[in-house]
């Protein structure tokens, strides 16, 4: 869906990105992380043209952005940032609104469909459609920026850390948000963040960046468990790896269908690092585990995180 090929920027003598070569597949949910001025910012923008490459090529669909328009690229990509970057004369509604409106859909289904992406970010319709950005909290002004993003359904979404500056319980809500709007949608969605737990739980393909390269990429196990070097080592965080490592695994993953245990249950989809802490909290050794029809499928031991059911 997009393809770096050899790509530079340089600002004035400085070369902010070299020779950096990826594949984003469709579909994938691919997490940009690296330290601060690694470059990742300057890569999400080169995508929309919001930055222009002066090396290689960036393909879109198998031609090169280039060959596009920008207004027309930024129309089939949805792009939410930190800042947010509402226009604060504008309604929840006419943010929301903007590119559709820009598309010339008509008026009712732009309606339905600001209906529906606040539905989908957990804010009532009729409460908030109308209110003004400066009339939200910094969490809501950040829902609202994503759903403009998502708005005409595009195929792909680009976020330079769009949950930043949230505290750590919006933050956890939004991320689940989106983790389901991809499951649901399909988008291809490249992400921004510092936060190395983020990059974990979102990504499909996690991307480090360090002096404007690519210094490994793969999935959130390849890169705990075969970290390309002691800077990667480093940044993911050697002593609390294993933690990362039971946060990518889920409860159906170790189950014991059939066996059956006391106390409060755990969902089967949440993850072994949850498990951990309710063990460790309660002072016990087993878990009731349900399903996602809400019955009961079988129990999880405290052994079972660190192999599978003997
Ligand atoms: N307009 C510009 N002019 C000159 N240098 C720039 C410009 N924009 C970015 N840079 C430099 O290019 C490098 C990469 O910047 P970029 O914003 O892509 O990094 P980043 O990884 O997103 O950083 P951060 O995590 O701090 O946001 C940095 O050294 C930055 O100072």
């Amino acid at each position: 869906m997009i393809t770096f090929e050899h790509v530079g920027k340089t600002y004035g003598d400085w070369t902010a990105i070299d020779d950096l070569s990826l594949h984003v597949a469709e579909g994938e949910f691919c997490v940009l992380i690296g330290p601060s001025g690694s470059g990742k910012t300057t890569t999400l923008k080169m995508i929309n043209r919001l930055i222009e490459h002066d090396r290689g090529r960036i393909l879109f669909e198998g031609a090169e952005i280039r060959s596009f328009a920008p207004e027309q690229l930024r129309r089939r990509m949805g792009y939410a940032i930190q800042s947010i970057g509402l226009f604060p004369h504008w309604t929840v509604e006419e943010n929301i609104g903007a590119v559709p409106r820009l598309l010339g859909w008509p008026k009712s289904r732009i309606r339905d469909r600001v209906t529906e992406l606040l539905g989908l970010l957990a804010l009532e319709p009729e409460r908030f459609r109308d209110r003004y950005p400066r009339h939200l909290s910094g969490g809501q002004q950040q829902r609202v920026g994503v759903a403009r993003a998502l708005a005409a359904d595009p195929s792909v979404l680009l976020m330079d850390e769009p949950f930043g500056a949230l505290d750590p319980v919006t933050r956890d809500t939004l991320q689940a948000e989106m983790l389901r709007i991809h499951k649901a949608s399909g988008t291809t969605i490249v992400l921004v963040t510092h936060d190395i737990d983020e990059a974990i739980r979102l990504g499909s393909r996690i991307v480090i960046l360090d002096g404007g390269r690519i210094v490994q990429s793969g999935t959130p196990r390849a890169i705990l468990t075969k970290p390309a070097n002691d800077f990667v080592a480093d940044f993911v965080g050697r002593e609390d790896i294993g933690i990362k490592l039971l946060s990518i695994e889920r409860v159906s993953d170790r189950m014991r269908p059939g066996e059956t245990a006391e106390g409060e249950p755990i969902a089967a989809d949440a993850s072994l690092r949850h498990a951990l802490s309710l063990f460790v909290a309660r002072g016990i050794d087993r878990l009731p585990v349900i399903g996602p029809s809400g019955t009961l499928a079988g129990a999880i031991r405290l052994a079972d995180l660190t192999g599978g059911p003997t």
